[in-house]
């Protein structure tokens, strides 16, 4: 079972840029929504039983052999499709048009002539702007379909079979460069798929608690908890399924933040009175760590000791056979998917060892945090839960290039803790994604009073972004800077230089490892 609500709509993903974008926006629209690989069995696809379906985009090119297509029994199940660049050039040629490679790719924004007004365009413009990536065309669409939009370099931009309810546009209305855009979804899903938008965040709660308690039953579950916001969201809503079936696990793998330990605790056992576990799993960390450099191997053997705490406390409190995560869509689609690249593995997804014998529950897993933080309102979570910066899972580990030693962590937990102070000091923490400090594994060199030094050299980054699927490094003032710098060099003694990371994601990412 799925977290479908009544009304839900598939994204097949043909594996492009923005296909979790989509999946969001048709959410932003209130109908529930699932990303779906483009090779999901057409009787799984039924089963659901969708009220629309969306073909994402992609960088393949349907003119290819090896092109990856959906079977083609999907246009005869009667459901409203929209195809979107790939999606749109994939169904042309799969109903008989004709597609073949542009002499002009055609990238960024363009005038788009709206020549059918209804439907998908209902109330738009006769000019609209979209924006377009694709170096494919649409020559000639299928026996059936009208060409219902245009721009200069793609005579068939857009265009319909309105009696089977099959649409497609050549540009992208998901991104917000495509300012009617979301009017063109929004279309689709209450006018053709006849979608009502009754879904909300208290909706998917509800459905997300039957869900979990239909999954676990009786049995007993545990719960990794990091004290993020994501676990701590995950926590409460298994809780208000199942109770206290639940006990929560929280680990310090010697590669938390300054601190972090102790608050944690204090936050959830004091506060929330939460039935929660401390385990001190340092030194098994921290020796498995010992040596390794390579940032794959560095995550896996987190993620496999991970779970290996975990079922050592579940062998300890006998018939647990569940183990919540927090994990959300970026965990999932980063880590590799069928269509998806992998970027890195995160612990939680990629770094599971095989043969774990725990059960995954996943209430969030197709949700980004921003909605993970509406939900965590929602359940009425306090303000230093919800708005907490996300820190990854391993922790210091994925800060500390090259090996991990205690020496290197301690510093930078030190350099860490005055970012962290600085910021919420100049009153920017909540506006900010993440805000960090990391440790390069280089040294370079110095003069202090007088001396020489040879010393570590610390990066500060910080980012602001919306869904962790892309962000940009923030602006922040010459005098937050300024005081970062001069407190980090003067009160830890390894350290003589500071640098300012100033790459957005793409090309780099978040964290450095
Ligand atoms: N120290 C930890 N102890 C127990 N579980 C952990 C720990 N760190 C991470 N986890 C588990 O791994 C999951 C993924 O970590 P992640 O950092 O993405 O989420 P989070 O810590 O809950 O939230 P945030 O993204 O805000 O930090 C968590 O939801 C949690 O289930
Ligand atoms: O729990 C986690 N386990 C992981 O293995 C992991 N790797 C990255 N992150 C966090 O995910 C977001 C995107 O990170 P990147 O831009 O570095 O890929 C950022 O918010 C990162 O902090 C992780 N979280
Ligand atoms: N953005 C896309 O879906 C691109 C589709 C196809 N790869 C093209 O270049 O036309
Ligand atoms: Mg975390």
């Amino acid at each position: 079972m799925s977290l479908t609500g009544q009304e839900l709509v598939i994204v097949l993903d043909f594996g492009g840029q923005y296909s979790h974008l989509i999946a969001r926006r048709i959410r932003e629209l209130k109908v529930f929504c699932e990303m779906l690989p483009y090779n999901t069995p057409i009787q799984e696809i039924r089963e659901k039983n969708p009220r629309g379906i969306v073909f994402s985009g992609g960088p393949s090119s349907v003119c290819q052999d090896d092109a990856p297509v959906c079977d083609p029994a999907i246009y005869e199940l009667g459901i409203p499709i929209l195809g979107i660049c790939y999606g749109m050039q994939l169904m042309a040629r799969q109903l008989g048009g004709c597609v073949s490679p542009a002499n002009l790719r055609e990238y960024g924004k363009t005038e788009l002539s709206v020549l059918i007004r209804d439907g998908i365009f209902s109330r738009l413009d006769p000019v609209e702007r979209c924006w377009m990536s694709h170096g494919d065309l649409v020559e000639l669409p299928p026996p059936g379909f009208k060409i219902i939009a245009s721009t200069e370099k793609a005579p068939v931009a857009a265009m319909a079979n309105r009696s089977q309810n099959l649409y497609a546009v050549q540009f992208h209305p998901e991104v917000v460069h495509t300012p009617r855009g979301q009017d063109i979804l929004k279309n689709f899903l209450y006018n053709i798929c006849g979608c009502s938008g009754l879904w909300t965040m208290g909706s998917f709660l509800d459905q997300a608690i039957a869900e979990v308690r239909e999954q676990v039953g009786d049995k007993k579950v545990l719960c990794a908890l990091s004290g993020g916001v994501d676990s701590s969201v995950a926590a409460v809503l298994v809780q208000k399924a199942v109770g206290d079936q639940l006990t929560c696990v929280f680990v310090n793998h010697g590669l938390l933040r300054k601190g972090e330990a102790e608050q944690v605790q204090k936050t959830f056992k004091e506060k929330f009175k939460i039935n929660l576990i401390y385990v001190d799993a340092r030194d098994r960390f921290l020796s498995k760590l010992s040596g390794v450099s390579e940032p794959e191997r560095k995550r896996k053997i987190i993620g496999e000791e991970f779970i290996r705490v975990f079922e050592d406390e579940a062998a300890k409190l006998g018939q647990v056979e569940f183990l919540v995560q927090g994990t959300l869509y970026p965990d999932v689609v980063e880590s590799g998917t069928a269509t998806a690249a992998v970027i890195k593995s995160h612990h939680n997804v990629g770094c599971l060892p095989e043969d774990m014998n725990l059960k995954l529950v996943e209430p969030l897993r197709w949700l980004f945090k921003d909605e993970v933080r509406v939900l965590g309102e929602e359940m009425g979570l306090p303000e230093e839960v919800v708005w907490r910066q996300p820190f990854p899972g391993p922790g210091m580990a994925v800060r500390i290039l090259g090996p991990v030693t205690e020496e290197k962590v301690r510093i930078t937990q030190e350099a860490d803790a005055i970012v962290e102070q600085e910021i919420r000091k100049a009153g920017l923490y909540r506006q900010i994604w993440q805000s960090f400090a990391v440790l390069p594994d280089m040294r370079s060199v110095g003069v202090m009073g007088d001396e020489r030094t040879y010393a570590h050299t610390v990066v500060i980054r910080a980012v602001n972004s919306v869904d962790a699927m892309t962000a940009d490094w923030v602006r922040l003032p010459y005098e937050v800077l300024e005081a970062i710098s001069s407190r980090i060099v003067s009160e830890i003694k390894e350290i003589n230089r500071v640098v300012y990371d100033i790459t957005s994601k793409p090309p780099a990412t978040i964290e450095w490892e």
